[in-house]
């Protein structure tokens, strides 16, 4: 019997969750509500809750490395995404992994979580400019990413422009700078420094919002794995994430998470 044919497949190099909603935890719920088959190599373990981050450890980085050579040599990947790494060793090691894969790559540079708690040591920035940033297909930081990362603090819809530019410098292909922490509407900016492609919806009123941007970098993986083009994955997640935050519910005392499940039906 030779089964069904499989979906797409998709890797998330990245850190758990404890408490589900962010982290590895959201990559793989965005890839199962998206059609794909989601795999991950852990960097880090959190302990972490609505709360904030109560403790992370780092694996090694041989277990890093061993985990991305048993996906990628048997299973095979046409999406790549990536987000917590923790240290700079672990940085230039999932960079140089992703340098040699065949597929497009995702990389959120998580710098931070909701919460302020630090997600990668601060000696880790520079290799996050020089390494990892070069191979990313769409890089998608946060404004404190932006700002960690280009000293650039974007105040309003009209600086994701500037910041845009500079986070493109380092070399991504594409970029969409999230300006979710903005007020008004939640627009993203989606460029590659000669298309843009702003991305509008109407900001909800609801704190449950943990796990936004892993979810928001995990469905553009899962759209690209699907043959679609940058913009039109991105448009795709953005829809997704919208729906998600729209249907983010209460979980413990602090923040819960978007809902992961609110497409009825998933395709596939
Ligand atoms: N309240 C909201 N209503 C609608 N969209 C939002 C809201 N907050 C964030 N977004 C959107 O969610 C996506 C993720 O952006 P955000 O800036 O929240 O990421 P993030 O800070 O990296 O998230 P996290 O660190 O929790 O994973 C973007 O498309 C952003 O515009
Ligand atoms: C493990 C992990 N990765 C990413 C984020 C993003 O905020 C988080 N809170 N936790």
């Amino acid at each position: 019997m030779s089964g069904r044919a499989a979906p797409p497949r998709v890797l998330t190099v990245a850190g758990s969750d404890s408490g589900g909603g962010a982290g590895v935890q959201a990559d793989l719920k965005t890839m199962l509500a998206l059609g794909v088959h989601g795999m991950s190599v852990l960097t880090a373990v959190t302990a972490q809750n609505s709360l904030g981050v109560q403790g992370a450890w780092e694996l090694p980085v041989e277990a890093v490395r061993a985990q991305y050579r048993s996906v990628v040599d048997d299973i095979g990947v046409q999406a790549v995404k990536t987000g917590m790494l923790s240290s700079a060793e672990l940085v230039e090691a999932v960079s140089d992994l992703i340098a040699g894969t065949d597929a497009p790559a995702v990389v959120d540079p998580v710098g931070v979580s909701k919460h302020g708690d630090p997600l990668l040591a601060s000696s880790a920035l520079d290799s996050v400019r020089t390494r990892l940033l070069p191979v990313a297909t769409v890089a998608t930081p946060n404004l404190d990413e932006v700002a960690q990362l280009t000293d650039i603090r974007v105040e309003s819809e009209r600086d994701l422009r500037r910041a845009a530019e500079a986070v493109l410098a380092f070399g991504p292909r594409w970029v969409v700078i999230k300006g979710g922490h903005l007020s008004g509407d939640a627009v993203d900016l989606l460029t590659d420094g000669s298309e843009e492609h702003w991305l509008r919806a109407p900001r909800h009123d609801n704190r449950h919002t943990h796990g936004t941007g892993c979810t928001l970098a995990s469905a553009i993986a899962s759209e690209l794995a699907k043959g679609r083009s940058v913009p039109e994955a991105v448009r795709a997640a953005k829809d997704y994430v919208t729906g998600a935050i729209a249907s983010g519910f209460a979980l413990g005392a602090g923040i819960g998470p978007v809902h992961h499940g609110w497409k009825p039906n998933p395709p596939g």
